[in-house]
């Protein structure tokens, strides 16, 4: 830590993020990148395609920063203006470099040194060249990236920057520092806990960077806050101190990434034997039968952003990563609109298929209906996973491999959790850490569409200033009472 820090700026170059055309993800991943390398990111810089502010800006950050990093402008047009750029800024000249002219002959097929498409060639006098070493194939890379003093000029193709980057990572690579990062997860507001959070930054000072982020949106948490130091004794310190200054039980386990460790599915196992267990385990068991049965494009999951459903796709894809240890098909799952779905539930259908990479089989109208007309879109589908329990109404007598009634178009209903309680499915996805739809965190048990729907009465509670509120569908006591917010019981 005596060292002078190694430390790195990031000029954005282009018109077209400023226009709000291209969202800049470059410097999101730069800076992730950087910072596992022990590289701390001083600023990042967004320009336009313009002269004189990107001399100017890599001046600057080339006398402030030990490595500047700049990302776009190094293409055939007009408007590609990094290399002259920072030639003005160390007051070079541009020269047609031999390898590059080379390079681009082989790769434009031409020599004219005026036509376009030899302009990359062009760059500043006292640029090094550098190619790397790509980590999947172990080759040197094609293209070698320009380097003038200590900037970096990459290209502003997102997935071009990024496996350069890759490739080159070693250059930036700082083995002075690693930065050791711990998060910590707290169940109240920021307000309540900024007292503490005040007094542990002050004890702390320079030793450890704590920062606080709320998350007014999470099902688990309210805040979370990093602790990021470049000595692990320092940050266990820290942890220890806010452990034992925090509100009993305010820290709560949290996992950002459930399905990365989807299969956590298979060690709820492991806990001691009790009906959660067994009911964790039969579903496990019908699910891996369906796989038997059915190809994955034979199979969907029944996904209307129920709590119900929602534990059934995170089992549905655990197990299936299990099995096709490398998922590349992607899974599908139905959805069949109702007449007024509620914003909420749309929403989290949009996250969940992101999050799931799900293909999703999109119906408007009646059930019957949709499924009539999956049957002639879809017709390898022959099968629905669904989330459907006995306690559902006209549910009792189905079984886990169910085909739909006689007067329906004719599908396998598969269903795991046909034995789970109102419980078991909360505890599922709670200990997971899975998102659910948020409509549950607002009183709402079971989720039909916004004309028959509304919070359950059974959770509704007057807070200390008055103000009627529903606690949170995990929290039912009754679990008969699960369809109390729906208009026609049926
Ligand atoms: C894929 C699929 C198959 C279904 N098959 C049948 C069926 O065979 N017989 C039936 O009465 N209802 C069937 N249903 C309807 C459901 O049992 C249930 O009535 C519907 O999902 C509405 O549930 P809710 O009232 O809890 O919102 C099916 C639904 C889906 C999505
Ligand atoms: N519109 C729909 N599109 C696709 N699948 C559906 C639809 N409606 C119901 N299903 C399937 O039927 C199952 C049972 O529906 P149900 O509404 O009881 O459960 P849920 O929506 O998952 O949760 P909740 O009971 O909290 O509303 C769902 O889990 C889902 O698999
Ligand atoms: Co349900
Ligand atoms: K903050
Ligand atoms: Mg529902």
């Amino acid at each position: 830590m005596d060292q002078p820090e190694c430390t790195a700026g990031i000029i954005v170059i282009g018109d077209e993020i400023l226009k709000g055309q291209t969202t800049d993800t470059n410097s999101h991943f730069l800076c992730t990148r950087l910072f596992s390398l022990g590289v701390r990111v001083k600023k990042v810089s967004i320009i336009g395609d313009d002269l004189d502010l990107i001399a100017k800006e890599v001046a600057e950050f080339s006398n402030k920063f030990t490595h500047v990093i700049t990302s776009g402008g190094i293409g055939p047009t007009h408007d590609d203006l990094t290399f002259e750029g920072v030639a003005r800024a160390f007051g070079e000249p541009l020269v047609p470099h031999p390898e590059l002219i080379k390079l681009c002959q082989t790769f434009f097929g031409t020599d004219d040194l005026d036509s376009p498409k030899l302009k990359m060639a062009k760059i500043p006098q006292s640029s090094r060249l550098q190619y790397g070493i790509s980590k999947t194939t172990g080759s040197k890379t094609k293209y070698p990236l320009v380097i003038v003093k200590n900037v970096y000029l990459f290209p502003g193709v997102p997935s071009i920057l990024e496996n350069a980057f890759v490739a080159l990572e070693d250059l930036f690579k700082n083995d002075q520092a690693h930065f050791h990062t711990q998060e910590l997860y707290v169940d109240r507001d920021e307000i309540s806990i900024a007292g503490v959070l005040g007094e542990a930054e002050q004890l702390f000072l320079k030793r450890v960077v704590l920062g606080s982020y709320p998350d007014f949106n999470n099902s688990y948490y309210k805040v979370k806050l990093t602790l990021e130091s470049e000595s692990l004794e320092h940050v266990l310190e820290l942890e220890k101190y806010l452990v034992k200054s925090l509100p009993e039980g305010s820290i709560v386990p949290y996992d950002p990434d459930p399905l990365l460790h989807s299969e956590r599915v298979y060690s709820l196992l492991e806990k001691e034997d009790s009906p959660f267990v067994s009911s964790v385990a039969k579903a496990i068991e019908v699910i891996e039968e369906s796989l038997n049965r059915y190809s994955l494009d034979e199979i969907c999951v029944g996904f209307n952003g129920g709590k119900d459903c929602t534990a059934i796709l995170h089992l549905y894809y655990a197990i299936a990563k299990k099995k096709y240890s490398n998922l590349n098909t992607k899974l599908k799952a139905l959805y069949i609109t109702s007449k007024s779905p509620f914003p909420e539930v749309e929403q989290f259908i949009q996250s969940s298929r992101d999050r799931y990479q799900l293909e999703m089989l999109h119906f408007d109208g009646r059930i019957q209906d949709s499924l009539s007309q999956m049957k002639k879109q879809y017709p390898e589908i022959k099968a629905v996973v669904m989330g459907t329990r006995k306690t559902d109404p006209w549910s009792a007598h189905l079984e886990s491999f169910s085909m739909t009634d006689p007067d329906w178009p004719q599908y396998m209903r598969i269903n795991p959790i046909l034995d789970w309680s109102f419980r078991d499915v909360w505890e599922f996805l709670r200990s997971l850490c899975l998102p659910y739809c948020s409509l549950y965190d607002r009183g709402f048990t079971s989720l039909g569409s916004m004309n028959n729907t509304h919070p359950n009465p059974q959770l509704r509670y007057i807070d200390n200033r008055g103000i009627m509120r529903y606690k949170a569908a995990f929290l039912l006591a009754d679990e008969s009472e699960e369809r109390n917010g729906r208009d026609r019981t049926i």
